[in-house]
């Protein structure tokens, strides 16, 4: 587990994190969210023991990181996975990890296993792909066999095969009881990743929660309804929920589809579409994070892109 508490951290006249308190759960993975300079890099520094708050604390598995007796058994990192001796093959990369930490040689064989490496241990890690390198990281955050695992970044660049491969490893890493902590700016793939969410802005907190809740709390919900008999329809909800019409359909807030359902059927109206509208992570995002952009990007309209191309 990592628990931070009222975590603040000062670079001169910049308040990088803000008085931040969150939990990042063990069996979970949390997916840890903000936009540019939000200070997620920070943070997971000041996990790390890299970097020292100026306020605040924050415990790994109930311990400072520097205070932990044997780090590497307890926490991996993956936080920038392009840096590595280019001239070293990705198992030697590994050995002298294992090594300089007081772990096993066999070990490096079971990561490199672990992230589908071994057939390519002997090749220099100049020869890597990033996919490779990306798994290479991995394999070397593993290397404690650790409870707490944090990942900046970890699908940045890669195919969607690769992004997939990843994905399965972090909710097998979490269902093994392991705290996964992972931060990503690719939204849809963090929707499929994360079971919880930390979402910080202007190194403040905005939404610890999980991830079910984040985007049912924030987004634009509603019930997409079509039917051939539209006037009982507007009938059977009058009074009874909000709803507009366009093309065709009804969007009906504020009634599961169920009760819908059951209103159309009641009143005679025959249904061609019933189907919920879910917010997805990316709007949900937007919404709550608009206020905390460090520097806000001009709106696109046509107008300004013709502007643009004059
Ligand atoms: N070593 C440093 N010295 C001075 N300012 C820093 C330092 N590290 C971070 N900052 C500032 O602190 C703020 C938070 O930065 P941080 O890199 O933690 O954000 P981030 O959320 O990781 O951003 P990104 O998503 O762009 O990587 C930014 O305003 C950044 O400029």
């Amino acid at each position: 587990m990592i628990e931070a508490t009222a975590l603040t951290k000062r670079y001169g006249a910049t308040t990088a994190v803000n008085e931040l308190t969150f939990t990042a759960r063990s069996g979970r993975v949390t997916g840890f969210l903000g936009p540019n300079g939000a200070g997620k890099s920070t943070t997971m520094r000041l996990i790390l023991g890299l970097d020292t708050p100026d306020a605040g604390h924050v415990l790994v598995d109930g311990v400072p990181y520097r205070e932990l007796k044997d780090p590497l058994r307890t926490v991996g990192a993956m936080l920038d996975a392009t840096w590595r001796h280019p001239g070293r093959s990705g198992r030697d990369h590994l050995r002298w990890l294992a090594a300089t930490n007081g772990i096993p040689d066999k070990r490096v064989e079971e990561v490199l296993a672990l992230v589908g490496l071994t057939s390519v241990g002997k090749t220099r890690v100049l020869q890597y792909s990033l996919g490779m390198q990306q798994r290479l990281g991995i394999a070397a955050a593993m290397l404690g066999d650790p409870r707490v695992l944090l990942f900046d970044e970890p699908v940045n660049g890669l195919d969607p095969e690769g992004m997939a491969w990843i994905r399965q490893l972090l909710h097998l890493l979490a269902d093994q009881g392991r705290t996964v902590f992972v931060s990503s700016h690719l939204l849809p793939e963090m929707a499929q990743t994360a079971q919880d969410l930390v979402v910080i802005g202007r190194g403040r907190l905005i939404y610890q929660g999980t991830m079910d809740d984040f985007i049912a709390q924030t987004s634009e919900h509603g019930v997409r309804v079509r039917t051939p008999h539209a006037d009982q329809l507007r009938a059977a909800l009058a009074g009874q929920a909000e709803f507009t019409e366009a093309d065709g359909a009804f969007l009906v807030s504020g009634l599961d589809s169920d009760r819908i359902g059951q209103l159309a059927f009641d009143a005679g109206a025959t249904l061609h579409e019933l189907s919920p509208i879910t917010g997805s992570l990316e709007q949900a995002y937007l919404d709550l994070t608009r206020d905390a952009v460090e520097f806000a990007v001009p709106s696109v309209s046509p107008a300004s892109s013709s502007e643009a191309a004059r």
